[in-house]
Order: C-alpha cells, then sequence, then structure tokens
C-alpha cells in the first residue's frame, strides 16, 4: 500500500519535469523561429553548404514526423501503456516531444538565402505583433480544450487523488465557436507572421505546417469516430483553421 502511494507520487513528479520541459520547449520553439534572442534562433550556427544543410533539417523535420505520428497511433498507446502505467503516457509522449524539438533546434543547420523581405521597423513590429498574437491564441486555446490534460499532468493528479478518468467531453467552448483547431492556427500564425523569412525558416514552418494538416487529418477522423454526427455537424458549421465566412440566412419556409 505504502509502495503504491510513494508510485503515484514518483509518476507525479515524473509528470511534473515532463510538463516543465514541454512548456520551456514550447517557449524555445518561439524564441527559435521568431529570431528572438535564445541561444540559438533559426538563422543561427555554422554555415554548411545548401544540399547538406537541406539534408540535415528535412531530415529534422521526418524525426519529428515520426515521432510525432507513431506516439499518435492507438496501437503504440496501448504498446506503452502496458509497459507503463496509463497516467503518464501523456506525459511520456510531451517528453520525448521536448526531446525531438531539442535535437531539432541542436542540429538546426542555417539557410540564409532570403526568401521574402519587407523592410523597415513598422513591418518588423506588425508581424511579431501578429506572431505574438497567434501564441496567444494557442496558448489560451490549450486551456479552452484542458491544458493540463494536454501536458499530461492532470492524469497523474487524478490518479493521486483517487479519481477515476472522466470520457473525453466535446468542447466547442470560446475560441472553438470560430475554429475547429485554433491551437494549430496559433501555431501557423505565429510561424509565418515574419517580415524577412529565410530559406531555413520556410523549410521548418512548411514542414510543420504539412505535419499539422496531415496530422489534423487524422486527429479528426478519431473525433468523428468518437462524436459522430455531433462533431460532422461541428465540422459543417465551423472552419478548420480561419473561420468561415458567414453565410447568409437562408428562409426555410
Ligand atoms: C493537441 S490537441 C489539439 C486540438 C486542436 N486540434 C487544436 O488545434 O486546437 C489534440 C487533442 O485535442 C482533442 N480535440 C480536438 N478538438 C476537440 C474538441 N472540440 N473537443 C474535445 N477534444 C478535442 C483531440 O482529440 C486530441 O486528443
Amino acid at each position: 500500500m505504502k509502495n503504491a502511494r510513494i508510485i503515484v507520487m514518483a509518476e507525479l513528479a515524473y509528470a511534473s519535469v515532463c510538463y516543465l520541459a514541454a512548456v520551456g520547449a514550447m517557449l524555445y520553439f518561439i524564441g527559435f523561429v521568431n529570431g528572438l534572442p535564445v541561444p540559438k534562433a533559426i538563422n543561427d550556427g555554422p554555415l554548411l553548404d545548401t544540399p547538406t544543410a537541406l539534408f540535415i533539417d528535412i531530415g529534422l523535420m521526418a524525426l519529428f514526423g515520426v515521432q510525432h505520428s507513431l506516439m499518435a497511433r492507438r496501437s503504440f498507446k496501448s504498446w506503452l501503456t502496458r509497459r507503463i502505467s496509463p497516467a503518464i503516457e501523456r506525459a511520456t509522449y510531451c517528453l520525448a516531444t521536448t526531446l525531438v524539438f531539442a535535437a531539432v533546434f541542436y542540429f538546426w543547420a542555417p539557410l540564409p538565402t532570403v526568401v521574402w523581405s519587407i523592410d523597415g521597423e513598422p513591418a518588423n513590429v506588425f508581424f511579431l505583433t501578429l506572431a505574438f498574437a497567434g501564441w496567444g491564441v494557442m496558448f489560451l486555446a490549450t486551456f479552452m480544450l484542458d491544458h493540463f490534460e494536454l501536458f499530461g499532468l492532470r492524469q497523474p493528479w487524478r490518479k493521486f487523488r483517487g479519481q477515476s478518468t472522466p470520457p473525453t467531453e466535446f468542447r466547442v467552448s470560446q475560441f472553438y465557436r470560430v475554429v475547429r483547431h485554433p491551437i494549430q492556427s496559433g501555431i501557423l500564425v505565429g510561424m509565418w507572421s515574419t517580415s524577412v523569412a529565410t530559406l531555413g525558416h520556410c523549410v521548418f514552418a512548411g514542414g510543420m505546417t504539412l505535419y499539422i494538416l496531415i496530422g489534423l487529418y487524422f486527429e479528426e477522423r478519431d473525433l468523428v469516430r468518437e462524436f459522430g454526427r455531433t462533431y460532422l455537424d461541428y465540422r459543417r458549421r465551423v472552419g478548420m483553421l480561419f473561420p468561415l465566412p458567414k453565410r447568409e440566412k437562408t428562409d426555410a419556409r
């Protein structure tokens, strides 16, 4: 009994460390992609020839895609939860994502060719403000779903309190009334809002965008499976990443 309590507390401590690491990685991500003063941003690092740098960067994006896709599979989750407690499965996913991000940031090879550049301080301020609006939407949207569950902390906390896991609720509050995937909308706006984009920036943001679109295809397939007609109806009414133009109300008589 005492041992079981110690294990539950250790799981909670592990999930807390994973949570802090994941939030740190998310903050570093923002600094990395927006060229803010972090130890190594997207255009920093030793210059390699373009084919070598492209090979490394595309490989890093693929590594992220493989880790994310593999760990999101139901079959992988059931394999993992036969080996570790289900209470720390999500925290482990967050930790693995953090480690992959750390590798991406560390090994990223700069590709400094400028793809677009809009000169002037007003443009810099405008795009940085837009980027931060995107990151703000992303951050707030995590709370509109369940921030601590998404980052794997709520599950061991429930176990610690002796509470069972309630079934997943379908949520359509606040931003989720306007778009179906505000977390991903925020990430897209945050990544692409820049007055100067290098080739490296485009490879990173392009790779992430591709992954987001593929990931959303599978996420929505699961959501339709889980919530059926409710989700199909929601999908018809609400835009995926950006709001749908308002339709004229037709008189149904
Ligand atoms: C990282 S979150 C991203 C959510 C959403 N794609 C977004 O960009 O805001 C992924 C989890 O959110 C869940 N999810 C997505 N939309 C949801 C909704 N409207 N209600 C409840 N859960 C949702 C998915 O099932 C998945 O487990």
